[in-house]
């Protein structure tokens, strides 16, 4: 299975056309004004439609109410919901059941038993995705450009489906890979200038070293 790889924050034209040009598999768009990443639900539409087909659109939201998450569905249309606050089972099965798509649950790692979380959430989130703990003070739940340590990956069930998040960048990418197997991928501040700011030349050094250690890892499997 080739590895999902997926750029969240993007905000303009050209960073959106260069990842999915670099082979993105999803598109993140962030919805919370406290993030530098945050864009207007008709920003993003805009930006959705010259990608749509070409790679998933995913809208994130921390503890969205319906107000938003309904703008949202219209102006965006997204392919997933990504929920990435502090969103219970039954939370999950009622923004499924009004909106119709598959959400991504985003749980924040630092030690074993914070994988265990994910348990209630088993059968209804479609994906998970793994991020890194914020650093104290930090205002954001996610893109703190803070990893977590990805050995835990090991005490996970191979059946569940996610992506490995938290401080990847084009220098670390490939031990994360490495160690973890990880069946999808996704980055923000390890491709950034500035915050909230993509760098098209960052972001190709990290497609260049994801695919290339995606490609070593296959060929060591055939091994
Ligand atoms: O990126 C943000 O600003 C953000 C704000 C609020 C909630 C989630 C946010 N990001 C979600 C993501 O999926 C990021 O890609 C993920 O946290 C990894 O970020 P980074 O460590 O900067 O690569």
């Amino acid at each position: 299975m080739r590895l999902d790889i997926k750029i969240c924050g993007l905000k303009t034209e050209e960073a959106v056309d260069r990842a999915v040009a670099l082979g993105a598999s999803h598109i993140g768009f962030i919805f919370f004004p406290k993030s530098p990443r945050n864009i207007e639900p008709s920003d993003a539409g805009r930006l959705a439609a010259r990608i749509r087909g070409r790679a998933k659109v995913v809208a994130v939201t921390v503890d969205a109410d319906s107000d938003l998450l309904d703008e949202i569905a219209h102006e965006v249309s997204p392919d997933i919901l990504q929920l990435h606050g502090k969103e219970s089972p039954e939370r999950l099965l009622t923004v499924k059941a009004v909106y119709g798509l598959p959400v991504m649950k985003a749980f924040s790692v630092r030690e074993a038993d914070d994988l265990k979380r994910i348990d209630p959430y088993i059968g209804i989130a479609d994906r998970f995705l793994f991020d890194a703990k914020p650093p104290a003070g930090s205002e954001l739940p996610g893109g703190n450009g803070v990893s977590f340590d990805w050995k835990l990956m090991h005490l996970l069930d191979g059946s569940v489906d996610y992506m490995l998040s938290g401080g990847l960048n084009k220098d670390n990418i490939a031990e994360a890979i490495r160690l973890t197997g990880a069946p999808g991928i996704d980055v923000s501040s390890g491709v950034e200038s500035a915050p909230g700011v993509k760098d098209l030349g960052l972001m190709e050094a990290f497609f260049e070293a994801a695919r290339k250690a995606e490609f070593e890892a296959a060929a060591g499997s055939d091994t």
